[in-house]
């Protein structure tokens, strides 16, 4: 925390009452390269002013609706908020399917799941965009529904899939890439980092160099362009007209729902400690959302959700992330996808335990 704040120097805050909220049972900090040690010390708990925090416990899902399929068991005996928290919680049993690999195996109940099929995305896609055909412009249909997978390359490919079902033409738009050095060899660099190479560089939250768009198709924003008219980083947008500088649509829920917004090109600069340079990038902040990455789902509610799992999680929290975006276990669904010895029904679910174990220091 380094927001400054008037006040009394010697209190914590100035004095003020600040309140955080969080569940530690969702993914933690992003620290790239970092192992599980790194990730759990980058967290809110390992700062040193937690001690002074007071820990105040919610007990209800709000998320939940009152339905019938959410108060019939799900599976080991639990109704579907239960499965939730003892998911998070670490607390489903596991099993290990090979020697020396981790034992965080955890079946998937039965009426969960849905079967891979010749083509597993067509599969998924056919279950949670049912009725897509008639549905595809409206933005109730399309606000309350995603596919999220743990990686962006899988994200990539679902949205493709769908992008290709809408009619219409399709627009392209190219990133204009550079390099900004702090070196004095520009030459060299340039020669070694030609544009080419800038264009192919794909970065997690960053619009690719070539963008492939349609009418009527929904978008999320991938920066803050405008927080006080709703134009935030994850604001869901369906698309009512392609310009040459410019993408004009509807916001998709929230308290700005159907409002009309321009987007404009923007400049986003990216450090990577791969490359020697900063990567200037001017291209629309913008990334197709039929599907999206667990990560970026974090926050959301939504009516149905598959979860696309061509392979495991990988990091603590992604699963229960992923099954804790709806409001009943009737709009969840699981389509796994694992090497030949494991069944198709189990996937593993990491969890952190440390992360929030012993956490209530007031
Ligand atoms: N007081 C409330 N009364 C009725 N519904 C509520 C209330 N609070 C939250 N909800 C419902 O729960 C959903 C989740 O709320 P919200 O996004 O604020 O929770 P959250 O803790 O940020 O969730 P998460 O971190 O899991 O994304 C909302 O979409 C809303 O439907």
């Amino acid at each position: 925390m380094d927001i400054p704040l008037s006040g009394p120097k010697h209190k914590l805050f100035g004095g003020k009452t600040v309140v955080f909220g969080g569940d530690f049972r969702q993914t933690l900090p992003v620290i790239s390269d970092s192992g599980r040690e790194q990730t759990v010390d980058g967290s809110i708990t390992r700062s040193s002013l937690w001690p002074f925090f007071k820990v105040l416990k919610l007990s209800r899902n709000m998320r939940l609706n009152d339905s019938q399929d959410n108060r019939n068991l799900v599976g080991c005996g639990m109704n579907f908020g239960e499965w939730i928290l003892a998911l998070g919680d670490g607390r489903l049993p596991t099993k290990s399917f090979m020697a020396n690999t981790p034992s965080d195996w955890i079946e998937i109940p039965q009426i969960l799941l849905i079967y891979a099929g010749k083509n597993p995305i067509e599969s998924i896609t056919n279950d949670i965009y049912d009725t897509f055909e008639e549905q595809h412009m409206s933005t109730d249909y399309l606000s309350g529904r995603a596919i999220v997978t743990p990686t962006n390359a899988v994200v990539t490919e679902v949205n493709d899939f769908m992008l290709h079902k809408i009619p219409g033409h399709c627009r392209c738009y190219y990133s204009s890439d550079s390099m900004q050095l702090d070196t004095e060899v520009p030459q060299l660099f340039a020669e070694t980092y030609p544009t080419e190479f800038l264009n192919a560089l794909q970065f997690n939250g960053v619009p690719d160099h070539e963008i492939r768009l349609k009418v009527h198709t929904p978008i999320m924003l991938l920066r803050n362009l405008s927080p006080p008219n709703g134009l935030c980083n994850g604001t869901r947008i369906l698309i009512t007209k392609l310009g040459e500088n410019i993408i004009v649509g509807n916001i998709m829920g929230g308290s700005f729902d159907t409002e009309e917004v321009v987007i404009p090109r923007i400049v986003l600069n990216i450090e990577d400690k791969r490359w020697p340079f900063i990567l200037k990038r001017r291209q629309f902040p913008v990334r197709l959302c039929y599907g999206m990455a667990i990560n970026k789902s974090q926050g959301q509610t939504l009516d149905k959700v598959g979860v696309y799992l061509p392979k495991p999680v990988f990091s603590h929290g992604q699963l229960y992330v992923a099954a804790s975006r709806v409001r009943s276990a009737n709009g969840l669904r699981f389509l796994i996808e694992n090497e030949e010895d494991i069944p198709a029904n189990y996937t593993r679910n990491i969890v952190y335990s440390e992360a929030f174990t012993d956490i209530a220091p007031g």
